[in-house]
């Protein structure tokens, strides 16, 4: 992290006997003090400052770099912009839509945004607030504020970087300039991106006599580690066990992999991501359709690498994309893609519903060579998976649970790549992951009763949250609700449970198997012990929310209605009074 850089302040600021006071008593700062003592300053000056001080003007002068992400791409290109700015002498502050209230907007000059879209053309879940907040307010003054929006998404999806394109609108809306066009990106979002925070850059007036300072509100970068999405950390799979029954089709299994220990620095709460290979037989599919050389050298990025390596580790070869369509469309010659391609609202439906496969194989083509197939495919995405474990610094194993996933494209069941890849690993083998830091669900340090509601793997975090609750000797009332298909089948992890309820980690158990009869919902659990649900919520409990997206939802507005009844509240107050949960961190979400 870039540290203080400390020119003397004009005079006119800090009279030098202050200065060289406020120099010494900098002097001996660790950077994580230092660090906390910017985010201090900045957001003292930032507050409700009804005279604007020196400082206040200071602070008004900064950039400003917000970014809404999920899977961790804005917030890597935001942190990239805010070295970048800092290296060329501005100041410039980092901060997560999470963090960012939209009346703070008043405060700033320069703002540069950076958001993806998620769920079908949703705000990455850190940036609900702030984009709902936004989209509804219409008397925010925002004249004084220079702005540009980099919105990233996958074109693959109806709403199109929907999150970027109203955020840039609404901004415009309330009066702020706009500085650039916003630029929205598809997956292969590198080097438009890296054009984006360059141009940013070069706009920028020469940095003048002010300090470059580097002030971060938003979560750490996991700290003390250099492994990344480009770095990856090449991790040896030391069990790999199946924790369903061995009958069921999309069993759940738990993989251990091995860790140097203090390498990877996570919190409970915390995911990795993991850079998933394809399965060889469907590589040996695509270069048998193309019928290109498998060791024909391509280039990404910088790296040159062997067609069938790129093709099994960096390319996408189950989502078609437009780009590759189009690109088929031509090496095929044929009439019918051809018109396909023409219309676009066709296009989008087609790939929904086909696999990569389906073009190669349906439509032969003439593939020009190997680099052209591989400009045409999508990047490979990582998976992000929730790590199950509680990482102290001598851990030397990281866990996570996997549940084998297939999806069907007209009449065809695919294998979802990452999760088979996992579930076929073998002891011995070795995969690429890297941290990914969730601040949003780690385990609050408060002291309230805590209720984990989560299905299916969705009880990762919760593993790792009661291994650290156990080590640490928390004595909070802790209610764990826990959701799967069949008793027989899935009860996941159950002997674990069943320790931590004997040792007082945790206070609770309510499994709920949503699949046998009669037939119950998550939420049932809350209605059937509405006595302690009331009674933990009146004693400021923390709910927690993890996994599928729809279950947790539904189960989320049970509590809701439960908690709106027994005190009496209309639906708008209701809605009012759970927002203010959400925004006081009561409700935690981590759902997909
Ligand atoms: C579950 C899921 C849903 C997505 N939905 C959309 C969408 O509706 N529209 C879109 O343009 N992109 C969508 N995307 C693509 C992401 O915006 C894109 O991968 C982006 O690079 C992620 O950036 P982030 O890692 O900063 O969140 C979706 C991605 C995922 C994983």
């Amino acid at each position: 992290m870039t540290a203080c850089t400390s020119p003397v302040p004009p005079a006119d600021i800090f009279p030098t006997e202050q200065w060289q006071h406020i120099h010494q008593l900098l002097q001996p700062l660790q950077a994580s003090q230092a660090l906390w003592l910017s985010g201090y300053l900045a957001a003292r000056a930032t507050a409700n400052d009804p005279a604007p001080s020196a400082a206040a003007s200071a602070a008004a002068q900064t950039i400003t770099i917000a970014y809404g992400s999920e899977t961790g791409n804005c917030e890597q290109l935001a942190r990239q912009l805010q070295q970048k700015a800092l290296a060329a002498g501005h100041a410039a502050q980092l901060i997560d839509l999470a963090e960012l209230k939209v009346r703070q907007l008043r405060k700033l000059t320069t703002l540069w945004l950076i958001t993806s879209t998620h769920g079908d053309g949703d705000p990455p879940l850190g940036a609900i607030d702030f984009h709902r907040d936004l989209l509804a307010t219409e008397k925010l003054e925002l004249k004084g504020l220079e702005f540009a929006v980099l919105a990233l998404g996958d074109s693959s999806y109806e709403r199109f970087c929907q999150t970027g394109i109203d955020i840039d609108l609404a901004l415009a809306a309330l009066g702020a300039r706009r500085i650039s066009e916003r630029l929205d990106c598809d997956v292969d979002f590198e080097s438009s991106a890296q054009n984006w925070l360059q141009a940013r850059l070069e706009e920028l007036p020469e940095a003048g006599e002010q300090a470059a300072i580097a002030v971060v509100t938003s979560s750490p970068k996991a700290a003390g580690t250099t492994y990344s999405k480009q770095q990856p950390m090449h991790s040896e799979v030391l069990e790999q066990l199946c924790l369903s029954e061995a009958s069921r089709e999309h069993g759940n299994y738990h993989l251990s992999l091995a860790l140097d220990e203090g390498s990877m620095p996570l919190e409970p709460g915390d995911a990795v991501g993991v850079l998933a290979s394809n399965p060889a037989s469907l590589v040996a599919a695509v270069l048998d359709c193309t019928a290109l050389a498998a060791d024909a050298e391509v280039q990404i990025a910088e790296q040159k690498l062997r067609l069938v390596d790129a093709l099994s580790e960096q390319r996408d070869l189950a989502i078609p994309g437009k780009n590759l369509l189009l690109q088929w469309a031509q090496w095929s010659d044929n009439a019918a893609l051809a018109a396909l391609v023409e219309d676009n609202k066709e296009l989008r439906n087609w790939l929904k519903q086909h696999h990569v496969l389906d073009l190669l194989q349906n439509y032969p083509a003439q593939v020009p060579d190997a680099q052209a197939l591989v400009d045409a495919l999508r990047p490979l995405q990582p998976r992000l998976y929730d790590v199950a474990n509680y990482i102290d610094p001598e851990q030397d194993e990281l866990h996570l649970l996997v549940k084998r996933f297939d999806y069907t494209l007209g009449n065809q069941v695919h294998p979802g790549i990452a999760s088979h890849y996992l579930c076929n690993l073998g002891l011995g083998d070795s995969v690429r992951i890297y941290p990914h830091r969730n601040p949003r669900f780690a385990l609050s340090p408060r002291t309230e009763p805590v209720i984990l509601i989560g299905y299916g793997t969705g009880l990762a975090p919760y593993r790792a949250y009661l291994q650290a609750r156990a080590a640490r000797g928390d004595s909070n009332p802790c209610w764990l609700v826990l959701g799967e298909q069949y008793y027989e089948q899935d009860f996941l992890y159950q002997s674990e449970w069943q320790k931590w309820l004997e040792s007082g980690a945790l206070t609770h158990l309510d499994p709920v198997f949503a699949d046998d009869l009669p037939r119950r919902e998550l939420g049932c659990v809350f209605n059937e012990q509405e006595e302690r649900l009331q009674q933990w919520l009146a004693e400021g409990a923390i709910i927690y929310l993890c996994g599928d997206k729809a279950t947790l939802t539904r189960c989320e507005q049970r509590i809701q209605a439960l908690h709106a009844k027994a005190n009496g509240l209309c639906e708008a107050s209701s809605a009012k009074e759970w927002k203010a949960l959400v925004s006081g961190g009561r409700i935690k979400r981590n759902l997909y």
